[in-house]
């Protein structure tokens, strides 16, 4: 067991949140044990598998006219093909993005007490027990961190099924889906004003626990600080989502939490569409490798914001495990009552088997604690508001359900006293299956991680076989370029195709040099000679020269990455794959 005594939360009160108290590999086994459970509970109790929600908002999106968002739209296609119109049309974006299965208006209060064991009247199915699904109207809380989707009156929102609507690939993307996320990256640029030096609880003395190490890490992405404060002192209000999220390096604990809980939810979803991926040329549903390299393993501080978050879920969880037992789920149905109750609590009891997971105790701490913690709770309902932008019926669901997650995550760490005695629970139906939901959001995201790795470092396995088979029976087959020591630093597939371009580029106008037909030797003059060998001494020193110029550039680039990579070993990450190498030089090359 790899976890980090537990003393590290104690003696570090300051830096680190959650992640200091459990290593990776803990977090990885916790879910193999608590997986089945979680899977169990959201896929065979009607309770949790059922989610009421305003789908389709009257006025749509509150900050833009969401137009360019919609799947509909052509920007919306799937980058990798040109027309939509080449696509089969249950492959498209606009269907994939469709909603699925049964969909049930909420009740009024009349329907729900004529008809208490069938208030929808079947509308979803007649196996459904419907007193398990409908929610009792209630008002908003001020505590709550999302808007509640029982917003208004007029509007109670739609029961649909989650099981019938699985996250996965849709195709929404483009311009719509950028937007999107840049917004909701941009709540993370909390006013500097009000998370003054004094809320900056952690980043003067940090304890150099693996973890706290890892966190700080994320936290000093020095180019995406620096585009930040452009953008603050600039006040931009485009930016890139790639580029926010961190700010300045004397940034509080909470906007780092914050931020880590946005990326950490747009690193699962990331997973989820690259793990059930359609290719829409051959309408195969299946692991997209490629599309996991670039979205997530080429960028670690996602996946560790990933874990990050299942952490700070996990806490939840355990912590709300005592007031769900004496919670009613379904009020006309005493066995599925009793049945929903004993996977609910296989759940919470399995979460709290990794005790001090994630400390809240150390945030909104400070003198300013609470305007602190109202603007972090505006912020996520602010989030919450911009999920209705999202152009994707699927996505918005999804989206919505796993903002409302995080929202009820916070608000039992942030607003339920720890101390209090279990008695009627403080959250509603809909903020349980929105919590339990993105825990299994989470946690298939963390299994279909682990999957991914084993697949990378499998093809990585047959190439280096590929390569020894060449060398051991072909070597004629061996080119040049393998025949001779020199170090390239290949950065990028794409610099590698530059370099490519590049040198076609030079050769334009004039034949390749291998193509190139010489005379014979015993054919040239003493003249011709002289030439032909004074070409191949300038271009050997030119070939040497431009060796030395990139010798510092290739060490430098080496030497970061291998750091890099030494760094994701010791902290438990999945170590990207080398991107450089030794080569000789190739004959071609002259
Ligand atoms: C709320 C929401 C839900 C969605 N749900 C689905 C869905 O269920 N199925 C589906 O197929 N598509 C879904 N999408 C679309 C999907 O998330 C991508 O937007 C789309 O696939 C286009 O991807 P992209 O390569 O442009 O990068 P995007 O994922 O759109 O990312 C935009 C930029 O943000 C940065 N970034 C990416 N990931 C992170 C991270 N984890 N942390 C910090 N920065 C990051 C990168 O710089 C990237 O260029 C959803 C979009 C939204 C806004």
């Amino acid at each position: 067991e790899s976890k980090i005594p537990d003393e590290t939360c104690a003696i570090s009160p300051k830096a680190i949140v959650s992640d200091a108290c459990a290593s990776y590999s803990t977090l990885e086994k916790l879910n193999s044990k608590v997986r089945p459970h979680v899977d169990d509970l959201t896929q065979q109790t009607d309770f949790f598998s059922y989610y009421r929600l305003n789908l389709f908002k009257e006025g749509g999106c509150p900050f833009w006219n969401d137009e360019n968002g919609m799947c509909a739209n052509i920007a919306c296609k799937v980058d990798t093909l040109d027309k939509e119109e080449d696509i089969p049309k249950i492959w498209r974006a606009a269907e994939l993005g469709k909603l699925e299965g049964p969909v049930a208006k909420h009740p009024g209060k009349t329907a729900q007490k004529e008809r208490p064991q069938r208030p929808l009247q079947g509308s979803l199915g007649e196996n459904v027990g419907e007193s398990c699904v409908v929610e009792a109207d209630d008002e908003c809380d001020e505590r709550d961190y999302c808007v509640p989707e029982d917003e208004s009156v007029t509007a109670k929102g739609d029961y649909v099924s989650l099981i019938q609507n699985p996250e996965r690939f849709t195709g929404y993307a483009g311009d719509g889906a950028n937007m999107v996320w840049d917004a909701i990256y941009r709540e993370n640029c909390f006013q500097k004003s009000s998370f003054p030096h004094t809320a900056a609880l952690g980043m003067t003395s940090v304890p150099r626990g693996p973890a706290a190490f890892d966190f700080r890490a994320v936290l000093q992405d020095a180019g995406r600080q620096q585009m930040l404060e452009q953008q603050v002192q600039q006040g931009s209000q485009g930016t890139n989502s790639a580029l926010t999220g961190l700010g300045f390096e004397d940034e509080c604990l909470e906007k780092r939490v914050f931020y880590r809980v946005i990326s950490g939810m747009h690193a699962s979803i990331s997973t989820h569409l690259c793990w059930d991926f359609l290719n829409q040329t051959t309408g195969q549903w299946q692991p997209n490798t490629q599309c996991y390299i670039h979205r997530l393993h080429m960028h670690p501080e996602r996946i560790s914001n990933l874990y990050f978050n299942y952490a700070l879920v996990t806490r939840a969880i355990a912590k709300i495990g005592p007031q769900l037992r004496s919670y009613t789920f379904c009020t006309g149905d005493d066995d599925q009552d009793a049945a929903t109750k004993a996977k609910v609590l296989a759940v919470t009891e399995g979460a709290a088997a990794v005790p001090h997971i994630f400390d809240e105790s150390l945030m909104f701490k400070n003198g300013e604690g609470p305007s602190l913690k109202e603007d972090f709770r505006n912020r996520f309902r602010n989030v919450s508001r911009i999920m209705d932008c999202v152009g994707c019926d699927k996505c918005r669901l999804w989206g919505k359900l796993q903002t409302a997650g995080y929202g009820a995550a916070l608000k039992i760490l942030f607003e339920f006293d720890n101390n209090k005695t279990p008695g009627a629970p403080e959250l509603k139906r809909t903020e349980l299956v929105a919590l339990f939901n993105t825990y299994a959001r989470l946690s298939s995201s963390m299994s279909a991680l682990t999957e991914f790795r084993s697949m990378v470092e499998a093809a990585e396995a047959a190439e280096e076989d590929d390569h020894v088979e060449i060398v051991e029976g072909k070597v004629d087959a061996i080119p040049d370029r393998a025949k001779k020591p020199h170090a390239v630093a290949t950065s990028t597939d794409e610099e590698e195709k530059k370099n490519k371009d590049e040198q076609s580029d030079e050769w334009e106008g004039q034949e390749e040099p291998s193509k190139k037909k010489k005379k014979p030797a015993k054919d040239m003059t003493i003249k011709e000679v002289f030439k032909d060998e004074l070409k191949n001494v300038i271009r050997a020193f030119k070939l040497v020269l431009k060796g030395w110029v990139q010798l510092p550039r290739n060490l430098w680039y080496i030497f970061v990455t291998e750091l890099n990579r030494a760094w994701e070993y010791y902290i438990g990450l999945p170590v990207s794959p080398r991107t450089w190498r030794f080569e000789r030089p190739r004959m071609d090359e002259l």
